[in-house]
């Protein structure tokens, strides 16, 4: 079992590089201790480091080396982020001068904190829950301010709530069908079976809900997928080029230039998008661009949105249909995008296209015309099943979408078994089940294996 570790930790807390500021942080109890010993406060009056505030002066290594001017803060346990003594200093941000302050405490006896573990530490005694601390690495990674608003959200401890009410509710029927169990006799004063049905489903459709959001939500969390696809030459590089508004992938005449993936982001009316260029397809194809027609027709499969480039200008509408596959393309997924239309519109060809249910936008990769109409289709086009969830909504990640299932499922089956009149002891346990599920998500039952599978993906120092 992960228990919480007594020693105290240290670990550079600023992103590796060049920066204005760098933050060392140490945590533990003899964070205070240490600390002072390589501290000489700017004040004579100086005697110890008090809790918020910040102290000027330097900071010096073992041989009394001034290893930089810094400003060091004192949080002390349990009301800091961890709930231990937590001291900070601000230092310069230069990776040599982080380093040299981090081995002289090191020097001193501290260990270096593993990825995640003032977060776990904070976890470990109480600050948080499992829903909050991954709420942490969130913010962190956010690729859009929705996503962080989202983050936001949970870090204030909202889905924790939620979900600590439906497991009270689960526990509370539980308890009723334990009474029904123990004292028969009393059965339809204690719980009458049309609504215990009731509470079950009603759980049951919360959960629902909530994994709709999930659904609705991912694309502003995690950013949606488009993948410009097509036949060699029509101009997804280009394309890409345009969107980024730079020259990230070779462009070139010859057919069959890009080979493996690029993948770049941009951001579209404040949602994130991952644009992924691929090989183009061609019937010629030698054993390396296979290799690269496999890879995209991965994240083809994958993509919220194709944008399938055709080159208007040298296709002709059985072109097209000779050169794509169309059923690789559902235009429910695609956005067929007119390249060329700066050398000719092919009147017949888009609607050709449009007739087989496509969306059809004309543009030039090359001269940037049509650029802005398709940028807006895009976004048009991935918001229409994902509009932009509120602040206050409630999204889940992987791990809690995936255990909310398997709690929705586990209702499911409950609901089921009480239609077949299976005993009221069975159906505790089935409820027992999901309420077990519900507090693995929140970390109030947890092990080993999900505590590191969630703090071993945090960057060091968090
Ligand atoms: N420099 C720095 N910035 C940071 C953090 C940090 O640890 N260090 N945080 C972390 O990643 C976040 C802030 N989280 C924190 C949460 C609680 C406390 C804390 O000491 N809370 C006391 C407040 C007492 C008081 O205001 O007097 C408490 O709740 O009792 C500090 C930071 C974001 N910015
Ligand atoms: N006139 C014109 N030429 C274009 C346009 N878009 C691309 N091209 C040209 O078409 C050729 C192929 O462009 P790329 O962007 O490399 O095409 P691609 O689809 O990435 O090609 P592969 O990587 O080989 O599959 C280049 O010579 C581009 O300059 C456009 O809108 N108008
Ligand atoms: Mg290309």
């Amino acid at each position: 079992m992960i228990a919480l570790s007594t020693e105290t930790i240290a670990a550079i807390a600023t992103p590796p590089g060049h920066g204005a500021v760098g933050i060392i942080r140490v945590s533990g109890t003899c964070a205070r201790v240490i600390v002072t010993k390589h501290f000489a406060s700017s004040r004579r009056t100086f005697r110890e480091l008090r809790p918020y505030r910040l102290h000027h002066g330097h900071f010096f290594n073992g041989t009394g080396q001034i290893l930089d001017e810094v400003l060091v803060a004192f949080m002390p346990g349990p009301g800091s982020f961890t709930g231990e003594d937590v001291v900070e200093i601000n230092c310069h941000g230069s990776p040599v001068v982080l380093q040299s302050i981090l081995e002289t405490l090191l020097q001193e006896g501290v260990h270096p904190a593993n990825p995640g573990e003032f977060t776990q530490r904070a976890f470990l005694n109480g600050r948080m829950d499992l829903t909050q601390a991954e709420a942490v690495a969130e913010i962190i990674s956010a690729v859009s301010p929705t996503a962080s608003l989202l983050a936001q959200n949970k870090l204030s401890g909202a889905l924790r709530h939620c979900l600590q009410g439906l497991r009270d509710r689960l526990e509370e029927l539980r308890a009723q069908l334990c009474l029904a169990v123990d004292f028969p006799e009393e059965e339809v004063e204690c719980l009458s079976p049309e609504l215990f049905l009731q509470s079950v489903e009603d759980i049951r459709k919360q959960l629902g809900i909530l994994l709709q959001g999930h659904l609705q939500s991912r694309i502003w969390n995690d950013g949606a997928l488009c993948v410009l696809s097509g036949a060699v030459n029509a101009g997804k590089s280009s394309l890409l080029n345009q969107l980024l508004g730079r020259q990230r992938a070779i462009v070139s005449p010859e057919p069959g230039t890009t080979r493996d993936y690029l993948e770049e982001r941009i951001t579209l009316h404040g949602l994130s998008l991952r644009l992924v260029d691929v090989a183009g397809t061609r019937k010629e194809a030698g054993i390396l661009e296979r290799e690269g027609l496999a890879l995209a027709r991965q994240f083809q499969d994958e993509a919220d949105l194709i944008l399938l480039v055709v080159d208007i200008a040298t296709q002709a509408p059985l072109g097209v249909v000779k050169d794509q596959n169309l059923s690789l393309y559902p235009p429910s997924r695609t956005l067929i995008v007119a390249n060329k239309c700066d050398l000719k519109r092919d009147p017949e060809t888009e609607s050709f296209l449009s007739n087989q249910g496509y969306d059809v936008v004309p543009v030039s990769a090359k001269n940037g015309q049509g650029l802005e109409e398709l940028q807006d289709r895009i976004w048009r086009r991935l918001i229409a099943n994902s509009p932009e969830p509120r602040p206050d909504a409630l999204t889940l990640n992987l791990r809690q979408s995936g255990a909310l299932e398997q709690a929705a499922l586990e209702l499911e089956r409950l609901r089921e078994d009480i239609m077949q009149n299976v005993p009221y002891d069975l159906l505790g346990v089935r409820l027992e089940s999901a309420s077990v599920i519900l507090a693995e998500i929140t970390g109030e039952i947890t092990s080993d294996e999900i505590l590191e599978s969630i703090f071993q993906r945090f960057c060091i120092g968090k």
